[in-house]
């Protein structure tokens, strides 16, 4: 596919002395002990991918991971498909890396939101609060390989849980509190956690919900999955006797103090386990099914490590925010950041509530150093014209990442005129699949306009093109060939020879990875440029679900109304030069049966409710026919781009062709919104 790509793209910073940053200082030491003269930041990439060993093996020194047993071997001999082991016979602890800080007394989490005002917690405190949770958790017989969920807000309490739970070896997993009972439901029934931390409310947008009626439900269902405690953060006001209400809950409170007591003189006990012990399992799903269960190794730090340090030049001294909930694997990707002993910022509620300077007055206020945010965010900045240069002083502030979805060129502009003109800005991607980077931000590399600076050290991302050739200049598909460490270990419940997790991301092309996304690597920039899904995964906003989810709605409360077939997909949209995505149900109505207004409200109201108000269709309209390959499997892909203005040329493996004429030129899919 051809691209009106421009390969010449305007610099619009580059900086000004990079002598001093890490990732000068690697590839110095690089050049001494392989006697080689890698001259700039693409002969460093070149050989981080073409040596991967010695290149993991430098990074593990240098970014100075805290091991108790050292490795023997880089990377198990094996294909990439096999999924190969890494660090083999290291033993060291994935909390432990992340208590480790010089200065005690540095603030390591800050803890806001919407009507909540920042509270601080030292790098001392956060241990002993740590040492606590772990000696309850152990008390009531968490152990290594146990899985303790989260249905939880962005706060440090969640933080405090995930370390309790990583330093014993048990596995933590989190789901953030916008998500309804059957979200929760068909992530958590899966994993079986042994213990669900919770809070009692949250606040968004000017508005209070209570969780405890979701969390009711859950708790009733998981309690005979193998739930055994449900703990209860007093998030907004205190806990009362509601609690009482919600099966196996105690409140935090009495939880840490009945179970940690004695914690303030002893040390954390933490396991010493293989680098590829799990950590984390987050949540991905596609087109069928339940969503796919990614259990991620504790050697997953290793790749933040390398992102935060070498990519990003963090410090101790860096007050690093990301705006996130616990359900996105930025989440993850921030609490790294104390890895390196710096301070992060957890803000929980809408980034536009009071008012759109919300978080440019905490940046002013903390002194943040490191902005993080989704491309939504920039752009909704921008829609509403608000131009934080004009109200803030900014001048901590040296680099502001964007994710989620692509950042457009304009949104470039913006960052760099009404923001600051001085700073790194970091179009970062990669995904919850590999809760890490492909490609993204480099304080040694100039940006240019609407490209990602760089495909990142040791990761051999591609362009392919159909035949499996690599493109540049042209989009075609993100591949990477070579193994790299955040890798998932497996799928949770996946067959013993990991099937499906082989079917998912090593297939379409034999043995090398293949993300799902179309990308444009720059020949003369070495810069990337997102160009969207090459499948049917729907991105409304930078929130990305599966169709599965919504079809699992409307199979289990709608084939009474009717419904006897229905297709999901995004459509995307161009307003003002602005380009988004929406997602459009289409319902295939049984003989007799009406689609009609009430309908499409229930639906709606359901789908909220049940999965998140992110989920919400902008579009539910009737259609007569869905189109099917041969093989049974839903055409999205097709429907997607003729809704998205693109024509289509129906492929020989589609059962009923014909249908597809159905989806042109829909009368209410051509307004604008
Ligand atoms: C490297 C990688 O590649 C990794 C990744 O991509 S990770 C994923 C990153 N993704 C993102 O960062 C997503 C970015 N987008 C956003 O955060 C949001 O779209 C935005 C905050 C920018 C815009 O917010 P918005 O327009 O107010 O919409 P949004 O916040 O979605 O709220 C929608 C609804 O959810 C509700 N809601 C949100 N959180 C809620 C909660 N916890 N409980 C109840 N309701 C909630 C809101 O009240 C609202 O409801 P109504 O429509 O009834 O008012």
């Amino acid at each position: 596919m051809s691209t009106s790509i421009p390969l010449k793209p305007v610099e619009l910073w580059r900086p000004k002395d990079i002598s001093n940053t890490e990732i000068e200082n690697f590839r110095i030491k690089v050049n001494k002990k392989y006697n080689i003269n890698l001259e700039n930041y693409q002969q460093l990439w070149q050989w981080s991918v073409d040596n991967i060993q010695e290149f993991w093996a430098e990074v593990w020194d240098y970014t100075k991971l805290i091991y108790s047993v050292p490795y023997q071997q880089v990377l198990e001999d094996k294909p990439m498909d096999q999924i190969p082991a890494w660090f083999l016979g290291a033993k060291l602890n994935f909390a432990e890396n992340l208590l480790w800080c010089r200065d005690k007394n540095r603030v390591a989490l800050i803890s806001t939101g919407e009507k909540r005002s920042p509270t601080s917690i030292t790098y001392y405190e956060l241990y002993v609060l740590v040492n606590k949770l772990s000696r309850a958790l152990r008390k009531i017989g968490v152990c290594k390989g146990d899985r303790v969920g989260a249905y939880i807000s962005n706060c440090s309490e969640a933080i405090i849980a995930m370390l309790a739970t990583t330093s014993i070896g048990a596995i933590w997993s989190s789901t953030s509190t916008d998500f309804g009972v059957m979200g929760v439901l068909d992530r958590f029934c899966q994993i079986r956690p042994k213990i669900l931390f919770s809070v009692n409310s949250i606040i968004y947008n000017d508005k209070e919900h209570n969780h405890l009626d979701k969390l009711k439900i859950i708790v009733e269902k998981l309690k005979n999955e193998g739930l055994e405690k449900v703990v209860i953060i007093p998030f907004v006001g205190k806990i009362g006797e509601e609690i009482h209400d919600i099966p196996l809950a105690s409140s935090w409170d009495e939880f840490i103090i009945s179970q940690g007591e004695g914690a303030e003189e002893e040390k954390i006990q933490f396991e010493q386990l293989p680098f590829d012990h799990p950590v984390y399992i987050l949540f991905s799903s596609g087109t069928t099914g339940k969503p796919k269960c990614l259990v991620h190794r504790s050697g997953l730090l290793l790749q933040h490590k390398k992102e935060h340090i070498l990519h990003g030049n963090m410090k101790e001294d860096d007050v690093f925010f990301y705006y996130t909930t616990t359900g996105w694997m930025m989440w993850n990707w921030l609490v790294a950041g104390l890895s390196v002993g710096s301070s992060i910022v957890l803000y929980d509620g809408s980034p536009f509530k009071p008012s759109p300077s919300i978080l440019w007055e905490l940046t002013e206020k903390l002194g943040i150093t490191i902005f993080g945010t989704s491309a939504k965010y920039i752009q909704s900045l921008e829609d509403v014209e608000y131009k934080p240069k004009r109200h803030h002083n900014l001048n901590k502030l040296r680099m502001l990442l964007s994710t989620g979805s692509p950042l457009k060129p304009e949104s470039f502009d913006f960052v760099y005129k009404e923001i600051k003109d001085d700073l790194v800005l970091g179009s970062i991607t990669g995904g919850t699949d590999i809760c890490s980077l492909f490609a993204g931000h480099n304080v040694s590399l100039p940006v240019y306009r609407g490209e990602i600076q760089c495909i990142c050290l040791g990761m051999k991302v591609e362009a392919w093109n159909g035949q499996g050739n690599p493109v540049y200049g042209q989009s075609a598909d993100l591949v990477c060939t070579k193994p790299f460490p955040c890798m998932p270990i497996y799928f949770w419940n996946d067959t013993p020879s990991r099937d499906l997790y082989r079917s998912a991301y090593l297939s379409t092309y034999s043995g090398v990875w293949y993300h799902g996304d179309f990308i444009f690597i720059n020949p003369n920039t070495g810069g990337v440029i997102m160009l969207g899904r090459s499948d049917g995964t729907l991105n409304p906003g930078g929130v990305r679900f599966g169709s599965a989810e919504i079809y699992n709605i409307i199979d289990e409360y709608f084939r009474k109304d009717g419904i006897i077939d229905s297709l999901v997909v995004g459509q995307k949209t161009k307003m003002n030069n602005n380009e988004s995505e929406r997602v459009v149900l289409f319902l295939k109505m049984g003989y007799k049966h009406k689609y009609d207004k009430e309908l499409v409200e229930n639906i709606k109201k359901k789908i909220k409710e049940q999965l998140s108000p992110r989920h919400v269709p902008t579009f539910i309209l009737p259609i007569d026919d869905i189109p099917y390959t041969i093989n049974g499997k839903k055409v999205e892909l097709a429907v997607k781009r003729i809704i998205s203005g693109e024509p289509v040329i129906p492929s020989g493996t589609l059962a009923n062709p014909e249908s597809l004429k159905l989806y042109y030129n829909i009368p209410q899919l051509k307004l604008k919104l």
